[in-house]
C-alpha cells in the first residue's frame, strides 16, 4: 500500500511532509472549472474527487490518493487562481479589506472506494493600498494561488485575520485529511 498525492502543488507536498507522511506524486489531467453551476462547497469537493480519481485509475490496487481543490469564495463570486496579472489584480482590489472565505476539498480514493469532505476558513485581508497591490503583484507570488494571494508567503502581510485551519488556506486541511485517510484505514497519529 503507497499514499499517492494527486497536486502538482508544492504547498500541499509540504503540508504532507510536515506530517510526516510517506507519499509519492502523481499529477492529475483534470482541467478545472470553476463556473460549473453548484454550491462553492461542492465544486471544491467535485474537483477534489476528479483529481483523486483520475491518478487512481493509473494506480495500483491497493494505493491510496488524495486529491485536494482550493478556492476562495467572496460576495458569492469564486476566485480561483489568476488567469493573468490583471485579472490578479482585481482579485487583489476585490478583496481588499473584506472577509472571505477558502474553502479546500479533499479526496481520498482507495480499494474502490472514495471519501470526500471540505473545510472552510474565514480570511480578512486589510485594507490595501494601490501600490501595496502592485508590490505584491510583482513578487509573482499571487500568479499560481487561489485568491491571488499566499497566506504562508509574502502574502502574510495582506492578512488581518483568520478563523479557522490555517492549512487549509494554504491547500490542505490537515485534520479534515486525517480523518478521511483514517476512513481508508490510515492512521496518521
Ligand atoms: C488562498 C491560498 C491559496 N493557495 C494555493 C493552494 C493551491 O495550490 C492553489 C489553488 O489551486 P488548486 O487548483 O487547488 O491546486 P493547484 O492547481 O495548485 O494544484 P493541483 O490541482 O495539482 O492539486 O492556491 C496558497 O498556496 N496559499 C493561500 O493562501
Amino acid at each position: 500500500m503507497a499514499i499517492i498525492l494527486a497536486s502538482a502543488s508544492p504547498r500541499r507536498q509540504e503540508l504532507l511532509t510536515q506530517i510526516r507522511c510517506n507519499f509519492t506524486v502523481v499529477t492529475s489531467n483534470v482541467i478545472e472549472d470553476n463556473t460549473q453551476a453548484v454550491p462553492p462547497e461542492k465544486l471544491a469537493v467535485i474537483q477534489a474527487v476528479a483529481k483523486a480519481r483520475d491518478v487512481a485509475a493509473r494506480a495500483g490496487r491497493n494505493d491510496v490518493v488524495i486529491g485536494a481543490d482550493t478556492i476562495v469564495v467572496y460576495n458569492g463570486q469564486i476566485y480561483g487562481k489568476p488567469a493573468d496579472r490583471t485579472d490578479a489584480r482585481r482579485m487583489l482590489t476585490e478583496l481588499s479589506g473584506h472577509e472571505h472565505c477558502v474553502i479546500t476539498g479533499v479526496a481520498v480514493v482507495g480499494n474502490s472506494q472514495t471519501w470526500s469532505d471540505f473545510a472552510c476558513t474565514k480570511v480578512t485581508l486589510r485594507d490595501l493600498t494601490d501600490e501595496e497591490i502592485e508590490h505584491y503583484l510583482a513578487t509573482g507570488e499571487p500568479m499560481d494561488k487561489a485568491g491571488a494571494y499566499g497566506i504562508q508567503g509574502i502574502g502574510a502581510l495582506l492578512v488581518a485575520n483568520i478563523s479557522g485551519s490555517y492549512s487549509n488556506v494554504v491547500g490542505l486541511p490537515l485534520v479534515t485529511l486525517a480523518e478521511l485517510l483514517k476512513k481508508a484505514g490510515i492512521k496518521l497519529l
